[in-house]
């Protein structure tokens, strides 16, 4: 589904002396299927900018469109439970909100609550089980005697079994270990390929946005400070230190080997087998001739 956004600002308790404006005339436009990153200071916006696309605040002022749903004030859709189940959020540690007995209970009580029939609920989760990598047998287990990875598993799998075309992760990989933020993001990216999903992704990780996003947005003080392919973005040393952000550590290599050996590798996301080719092809090209 596609995303809009056309001169939003979200002002918190609005009209009482305790009114915050946390975004600002924003605008952008996010294409059906993309894999967008939101990055920013802490406080920048970012949640608050995601909580509008499954109508949790509505602007306080501009539009936003999601799909065929329209959000402005005073003009709600007509029926924001269907927009909910079009638009998932996994939340921040989105494994707090497990609550029911069993596992496969805890999943079925998203799609129940959406009215999916019993039926289509267990199909669903027999196909989701495996995609966020459980084991079947867990099912019947309490969510409560799961790992931290696997309790986060079986929340991601609440969010998917209600088939959602849009995919929010805010900050979906926070407390993981290293191993477990890498399964936890390829698991996302492999699902955002096979359904085709929208997937907006907050995050902190340079890395994960380099590694997973086609567009990335840069908020600061609420309002959007950058925006392109990443490519474009985090070559932009000096406007991201300003905003106290850094390009990601790829980035960073680049720019020092070219100031120890005067040659340039420009910086098109390439693996690092593909930068080592770079260096070894300038590395053969310098040596001397026997
Ligand atoms: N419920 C609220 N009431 C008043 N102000 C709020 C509320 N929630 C957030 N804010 C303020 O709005 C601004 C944007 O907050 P937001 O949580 O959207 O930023 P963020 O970029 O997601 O931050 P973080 O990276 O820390 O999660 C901040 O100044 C914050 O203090």
């Amino acid at each position: 589904m596609d995303i809009t956004f056309k001169n939003v600002t979200y002002i918190y308790q609005r009209n009482t002396p305790f009114a915050h404006k946390a975004i600002e005339d924003l605008s952008f436009h996010i294409p059906s299927g993309s894999f967008v990153a939101i990055i920013g200071h802490t406080g920048s916006g970012k949640s608050t900018l995601i909580q509008h696309l499954n109508g949790m605040v509505i602007p306080s002022e501009g539009e936003v469109t999601v799909g065929d749903f329209h959000l402005t004030q005073g003009k709600k859709p007509e029926s924001m439970k269907e927009l909910r189940s079009k638009v998932g959020v996994v939340f921040q540690y989105p494994e707090h909100q497990l609550f029911e007995e069993t596992v496969g209970k805890d999943i079925a009580f998203g799609p129940e609550n959406f009215g999916v029939p019993e039926d289509e609920i267990k199909r669903r989760i027999q196909e989701i089980i495996p995609a966020v990598g459980l084991p079947e047998e867990l099912l019947e287990r309490s969510p409560f005697d799961l790992s931290g990875g696997q309790m986060r598993r079986v929340a991601i799998a609440g969010v998917l079994a209600v088939k959602p075309d849009v995919l929010v992760l805010d900050e979906p990989t926070a407390g993981l270990d290293p191993r477990g933020q890498k399964d936890i993001m390829d698991m996302f990216y492999n699902l955002h390929k096979e359904q085709g999903l929208t997937t907006v992704l907050v995050t902190h990780s340079m890395e994960d946005a380099v590694k997973y996003a086609d567009h990335v947005i840069i908020m600061n003080k609420g309002t959007k400070y950058m925006e392109g392919k990443p490519e474009e973005v985090f070559i932009q040393k000096d406007a991201l230190n300003k905003v106290q952000l850094d390009v990601p550590e790829m980035v960073q290599f680049l720019n020092l080997f070219e100031a120890k050996f005067g040659k340039p590798i420009p910086f098109e996301r390439q693996s690092i087998k593909e930068i080592a080719q770079s260096i070894q092809g300038i590395v053969k090209g310098a040596a001397p001739h026997e």
